[in-house]
């Protein structure tokens, strides 16, 4: 709801929402007849619209949009323009943080006042529309273009300090809000209006206009890999320039596009995925869930090896304010990690001016260190030799309430937690490189793994700043079981006529940061070779002996990968892989000599080259990681698309506007397509199992089910 409360001359409308005061139906309502009611008053001279609780608003509610309720009136836009045609004067004082709507209630009034510690953002492209109720039209008029873009474009937020050096606010206060801004508002009672009104304004800066534009439009148009509404927002701004009813009616009218738009759904739903799979269940066990299970209290962590993915762990823990204890047996491999860590985290090494987070941690080659920690996550090398051994120690080091986690991106944790006495205590966190850059936290649960270690590891991604997403043991978990096909059938292609350049580029136009071959080349063609090597596909000389080239263990085999990794072609780390790299630099250059062993490959294996179409591209390399979803739904791996969406986007640099493989099958694809699609792949390239469709898609198909609806109906 949103109160009323008058104080001598001025009335006072604050935005009461908990927890983040979003502008919902019934809170524009009671804005609007607020509004209209200190208008009316005569013994009210001019109004302040403030929030209580943490924040002044997080904008428009996002759970109404495409519901009837975002237009219902008074609709966001109609209040903003209520504020804007006020004859007293409003001042908007905000607090804490302000978004969107939040921003565009404070741009039509006549001024503008923050506490010190405001963040103020405009999130709307990052969920894919422009931000209308005038934003585009009056933000350039007080900022600037060049601000008004960054603001607009970038979604990042500005401090209160940042805010008024740019114009946006008129003062800053460090007192109590609410007196302050009262006092304000009477202080301004008899000013005059006119020149108050941002929309009567001109945008500073026009003559230099067209070059910020551009500038602008060229690097959103590098970035932006398919996703319509950064360039869309960019027009909006660009329609400030005319005079403002003009501009008002272009931003509506590409407000419209956005709207109805099916990426904005995409993104809409990304936002909420996110937080959905924060309430996590089993899905096999919905009675296991993140309300019934409480989680342990972790004050002081191990990390067991300190390697690229140890330090990254081990910088998370420290941010967030944990006490580490770093093992590493090799001396000279510890002592690098602790100076990188300090580093990260803004100490010098071996000095006394050490960060209090730096502090927290203990480096040292004993073991035995970790007797008093609550919890460990071991982070070796990936050998389910090695880690059971390495758990077998743990067990006997650790205090026996210690929770154990594995970082493993796909061993199996049953069997891992079986060198331990404690299998309940045992649990995968699979981090994702960088891991204290990356979001995604994968977090899987062994037979055995009780519910008191499952809320733990959860409640530990959470209070790291991860995203946690829990998901059932199986090789390569969720996200590397999927993801593992997209480089399969990518290999396939190069086999049928492609180069790796093409699959790429294609991938990257759908959005991807990089396509396949790029990322294997930056991850190192070796990891996976030797993945393969274990999994008895291929040995450091070539096939198994009595294997055909084409095929291993009963599906279609491209052995390409392999050729390239017997050449110590591992990709960036030495210099050429799938591509070349000049010493020194990443960009990938195509290089003859993976054309010639791949048209070589192609003649000695009586492989016909055909021109491949992109849309075959995207199709052969994107749906049989779905196809695999839906298995993996099926098989009660993930408590639904959501958890799948949300690995995804944050662990595999899924475009976002497509809002996840599963979303982006359900909404965009059609499952009836999807399944046609299979069917028709699976007849060309019947010794791949990938292609047969799994049994929940074909009902949901056939039923004309939509698997978003049924996830959301499912949903605790
Ligand atoms: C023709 C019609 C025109 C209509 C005009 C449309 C105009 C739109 C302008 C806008 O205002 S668009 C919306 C802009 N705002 C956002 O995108 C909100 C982004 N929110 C955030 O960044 C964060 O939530 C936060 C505000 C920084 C707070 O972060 P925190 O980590 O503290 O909490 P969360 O876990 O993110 O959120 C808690 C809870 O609240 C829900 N929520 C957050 N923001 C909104 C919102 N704007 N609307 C509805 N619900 C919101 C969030 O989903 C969580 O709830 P859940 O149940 O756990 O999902």
């Amino acid at each position: 709801m949103a109160e009323y409360v008058i104080y001598e001359t001025v009335a006072v409308l604050q935005i009461n929402n908990p927890p983040l005061n979003v502008l919902s139906h019934h809170v524009r309502r009671q804005l609007m007849s607020g509004l209209q009611q200190a208008l009316q008053d005569t013994a009210v001279r001019s109004i302040v619209i403030m929030g209580k609780g943490q924040i002044f608003t997080a904008g428009a509610d996002v759970k109404e949009f495409g519901t009837e309720k975002a237009l219902s009136d008074p609709s966001l836009p109609t209040l903003v323009e209520a504020v804007a045609a006020s004859n007293k004067p409003v001042v908007t004082a905000f607090h804490g943080t302000t978004l969107g709507g939040g921003v565009a209630l404070a741009l039509a009034s006549h001024y503008r006042l923050a506490a010190s510690s405001v963040k103020i953002g405009l999130p709307e492209v990052e969920i894919g529309i422009v931000p209308t109720c005038g934003v585009s039209q009056r933000l350039p008029r007080l900022v600037g273009l060049q601000t008004a873009v960054q603001m607009i474009v970038s979604a990042q937020t500005m401090s209160a300090q940042q805010a008024l050096t740019t114009g946006l606010l008129d003062k800053v206060v460090s007192g109590d809000l609410l007196s302050e801004a009262v006092g304000f508002a009477k202080s301004v009672e008899v000013q005059a209006l006119a020149d108050r009104r941002v929309g009567s304004r001109a945008v500073p800066g026009a003559d230099t206009a067209e070059d910020v534009l551009d500038a602008a439009r060229k690097r959103l148009v590098r970035r932006s890999r398919g996703a319509i509404a950064p360039l869309t927002c960019l027009q909006a701004i660009q329609a400030s320039l005319l005079p403002f009813e003009t501009g008002m009616k272009r931003e509506a009218e590409l407000g419209q596009y956005l709207w109805t738009s099916w990426q904005t759904g995409a993104l809409r739903y990304a936002f909420l995925a996110e937080r959905t799979v924060k309430r996590w269940y089993l899905p096999g066990n919905k009675t296991v869930n993140y309300r019934t299970a409480e989680p342990l209290v972790i004050n002081s962590v191990g990390v067991l090896g300190a390697g690229t993915m140890g330090v990254g762990i081990t910088i998370c823990l420290l941010q967030a304010g944990l006490k580490v204890v770093l093992i590493e047996a090799n001396k000279t491999q510890l002592d690098k990690a602790v100076t990188l860590i300090q580093r990260s985290l803004g100490g010098r090494s071996h000095s006394k001016q050490l960060s209090h987070q730096a502090m927290q941690l203990r480096a040292t080659t004993d073991y035995r260190q970790l007797g008093e920690v609550d919890l460990v996550i071991e982070a070796v090398f990936e050998d389910l030799a090695l880690k059971r051994k390495v758990f077998q120690q743990l067990d006997s080091v650790t205090k026996p309430q210690a929770i154990l986690a594995t970082n493993t991106s796909g061993l199996d944790i049953d069997k891992i937690a079986s060198a331990t006495q404690r299998p309940d205590k045992v649990i995968g966190t699979h981090f994702f490189s960088p891991a204290n850059v990356m979001r995604l936290l994968e977090n899987i649960y062994g037979r055995h793994t009780s519910p008191e270690t499952i809320a733990t590891a959860m409640q530990l991604g959470a209070t790291i700043g991860k995203v946690g997403v829990l998901v059932g043991n199986c090789p390569g978990f969720v996200g590397n079981r999927m993801k593992g096909l997209n480089f399969t059938e990518a290999m396939f292609l190069l086999e049928e006529g492609a180069e790796p350049q093409d699959v790429d580029k294609v991938l990257e136009e759908f959005g991807f940061a990089m396509g396949p071959f790029r990322v294997s080349d930056l991850a190192g063609g070796d990891v996976h070779w030797r993945r393969r090597i274990q999994a008895g596909l291929t040995t450091e000389q070539g096939p198994p002996p009595n294997t055909p080239l084409l095929y291993r263990q009963g599906n279609r085999y491209c052995p390409l990968a392999d050729m390239l990794c017997m050449q110590g072609r591992f990709g960036q780390k030495t210099g050429a892989g799938w591509y070349r790299y000049e010493s020194g630099s990443r960009a990938a250059l195509p290089d003859a000599v993976v054309h010639r062993l791949i048209l070589k490959h192609r003649q000695d294996n009586g492989l016909q080259r055909r021109n491949i179409s992109s849309q075959e591209i995207v199709e052969r390399c994107l749906y049989p990681l779905i196809n695999e979803g839906f298995r993996i739904l099926e098989e009660g791996l993930a408590a639904g698309p959501q958890d799948i969406d949300v690995i995804f986007l944050l662990g595999f640099g899924w475009p976002r506007h497509t809002g996840g493989p599963m979303y982006y099958a359900d909404k965009v694809v059609g499952l009836g397509i999807l399944l046609r699609c299979l069917e028709k792949y699976r007849a060309l390239h019947p010794r791949s199992a990938h292609w047969v469709p799994s049994s929940l898609l074909q009902t949901m198909a056939t039923q004309g089910t939509s698997l978003t609806a049924w996830a959301a109906g499912s949903r605790l």
